[in-house]
Parts: structure tokens; C-alpha cells; sequence
């Protein structure tokens, strides 16, 4: 049977002092235990930036103002297929409020090697770092 495809909005949140945010997600989601760059599932509805200022809202309290598109990684995990359509947000608001209690913090790029991302993630990184 084919996986259905999941577009997810996900964003490189990058604060005035060129730090990144990141969340680790709950054991019992998945790829649990993991850190991940904050996001969620684009409904059908909607378009990838309002996914994605409507789940930094629901998830950690902020809102989306600028926002520029930095790749597109298509990665087939052996339950589902995810499109990871990742955007680099520079401009935002909001005090941070992790909403179901996920941990997060402001890293410096060269210490994101330090935490496990799941498996579709190197991409990213590699982008990240190129920034
Ligand atoms: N947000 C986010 N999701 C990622 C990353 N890397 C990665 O493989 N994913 C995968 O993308 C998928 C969707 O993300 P999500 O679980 O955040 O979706 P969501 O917030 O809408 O969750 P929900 O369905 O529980 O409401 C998950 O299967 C997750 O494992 C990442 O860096 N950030
Ligand atoms: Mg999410």
C-alpha cells in the first residue's frame, strides 16, 4: 500500500542574537524523544506560511512575521512520508510558551550538532549551518 504523502510546515526560528529555537518532541509522538524544529501538518485548506504561524501559535505562543523559504526535504520513514517544507523565520512575536509542556531552547548553530533530530532532519541541518 502507498503512504500517503505529509506536507509539514516546519520553521528555523532564529532570534536577534543568531540563535535557533528548537522543542523536543513527546515520547509518545512520532519520532519521540527527539528535537525537532517546532511545525505541524499543513491542512488542506491552508497555505504553508499559515500552517506554519498557526502551529508556532498553537504550539509555543508565537506569531510568524517574515519568513523566507529554505528547502524542501522529502523523506520516507518506513510508517509514513513526510514533505518537510522548511521556512527560515527571522521575524516573529510572542513571549514563548510551550503549550503541551514540550521542552525547548535557543541553541548557537554550531551546538545543534549536539542533539539527535530525527532521521529526515540532516538536510536541514546542513542547510542551517550554511546560513
Ligand atoms: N515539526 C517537525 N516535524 C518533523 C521534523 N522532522 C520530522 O521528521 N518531522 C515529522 O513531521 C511529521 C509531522 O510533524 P508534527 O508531529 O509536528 O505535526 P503536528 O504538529 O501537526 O502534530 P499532530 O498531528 O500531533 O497535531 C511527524 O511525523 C514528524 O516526525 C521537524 O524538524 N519538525
Ligand atoms: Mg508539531
Amino acid at each position: 500500500m502507498s503512504k500517503k504523502l505529509i506536507h509539514v510546515a516546519v520553521g528555523v526560528i532564529e532570534n536577534s542574537n543568531g540563535h535557533i529555537l528548537i522543542s523536543q518532541r513527546a515520547e509518545h509522538l512520532h519520532q519521540g524523544g527527539f528535537w525537532e524544529f517546532p511545525g505541524g501538518k499543513v491542512e488542506p485548506s491552508e497555505s504553508v506560511l499559515v500552517a506554519l504561524d498557526r502551529e508556532l501559535q498553537e504550539e509555543l505562543n508565537l506569531r510568524v512575521h517574515e519568513a523566507t523559504p529554505l528547502l524542501q526535504v522529502p523523506y520516507d520513514y518506513p510508517d509514513k512520508s513526510v514533505l518537510l517544507d522548511v521556512w527560515h523565520v527571522t521575524g516573529f512575536s510572542g513571549e514563548i510558551r510551550s503549550n503541551e509542556g514540550q521542552p525547548w531552547r535557543w541553541v548557537a548553530r554550531p551546538d545543534l550538532i549536539n542533539y539527535a533530530f530525527p532521521p529526515a532532519n540532516s538536510p536541514i541541518l546542513n542547510a542551517v549551518l550554511a546560513l
